[in-house]
């Protein structure tokens, strides 16, 4: 398996080469953003202010925060990055309803006790394997957009310097690469559950969609093998196969989901292989 902190280049077909560049702030130490360049493949443009950039519509921007994605230009949104420590997630670790929340009752934790080793196969920027892991659940996160991973990495690291994050990042291991693959060679019962959570296409540019998270669907596009994720899945989860939809999305292609927890913006599809221990 790579090393989790490895870097994948993006192909060369890939048209995020054009709009997509490594950049920091002033406040940043230049090393690990240069070094991120390298390996994405991506143009280097050293100190800039993102405001100011005309020449490429997003910038892997390094400052005294941490690594974002950040669009360029005048009145752009704000940064996009796996934030562990403070803000949404941080407040959700302080504060959050333990397994009780719809994601840990999706999974599985109010029926057994002992401690579930998950797959996320679809991590993104981590926010559900984050608390399932402050849950205590064994986390292994694949994430196969290089962009999104090195995000990813990013945020975890800076997590594992905080001394109430460092535990749960702890209990989580991340891979960059397809998990596909991973579970079509992993074989039955290698984990106890897999979780999925791939894009839902959105064809329509609405208002709805927060401007941040556009800019991460234009990032990593749509998923559209997720029927082939869920077929992989429910053959080497132990338990079950959890995959989270938008509320009134249709299920995944294939066989029908045996119980749903839903939520107001959210469902989690469970398709159940065999009962928890208790
Ligand atoms: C909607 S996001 C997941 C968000 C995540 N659940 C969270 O809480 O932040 C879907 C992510 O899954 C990744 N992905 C989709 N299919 C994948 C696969 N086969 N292997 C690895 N990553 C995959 C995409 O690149 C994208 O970053």
């Amino acid at each position: 398996m790579p090393s989790p902190s490895s870097h994948t280049e993006l192909p060369d077909s890939s048209s995020l080469r054009h709009i997509l560049a490594v950049a920091h702030s002033p406040l940043a130490e230049p090393g690990v953003a240069r070094t991120l360049a390298t390996e994405l493949g991506l143009d280097w443009l050293g100190v800039v202010a993102p405001k100011q950039v005309r020449d490429y519509g997003l910038l892997l921007f390094m400052d005294e925060h941490g690594l974002a994605l950040q669009q360029t230009g005048k009145g752009a949104p704000g940064p996009v990055r796996a934030e562990f420590v403070s803000g949404k997630m941080g407040y959700r670790r302080e504060h959050g309803g333990g397994a009780g929340q719809l994601v840990a009752r999706a999974v599985g934790m109010q029926k057994t006790r002992a401690p579930l080793q998950v797959l996320d196969a679809t991590a993104g920027l981590g926010q559900d394997a984050f608390v399932l892991a402050s849950l205590g659940c064994q986390m292994t996160l694949f994430e196969r957009n290089p962009i999104i991973h090195a995000l990813l990495a990013d945020g975890l690291y800076r997590a594992s310097l905080n001394e109430a994050c460092a535990p749960i990042v702890a209990r989580m291991t991340l891979h960059s690469g397809n998990s596909l693959d991973w579970m079509n060679q992993a074989g039955p019962e290698a984990v106890d559950v897999v979780y999925l959570d791939p894009m839902f296409p959105h064809r329509d540019k609405s208002a709805l969609v927060k401007k941040e998270m556009q800019v991460f669907r234009q990032v990593v596009g749509d998923d559209d093998d997720a029927s082939q994720l869920l077929e992989a899945a429910l053959g080497c989860a132990r338990y079950r196969v959890v995959v989270k939809r938008p509320r009134k999305a249709p299920a995944i292609a294939g066989p029908e989901p045996a119980a749903r927890v839903e939520g107001k913006s959210s469902r989690y599809d469970i398709y159940p292989i065999r009962a928890l221990p208790a």
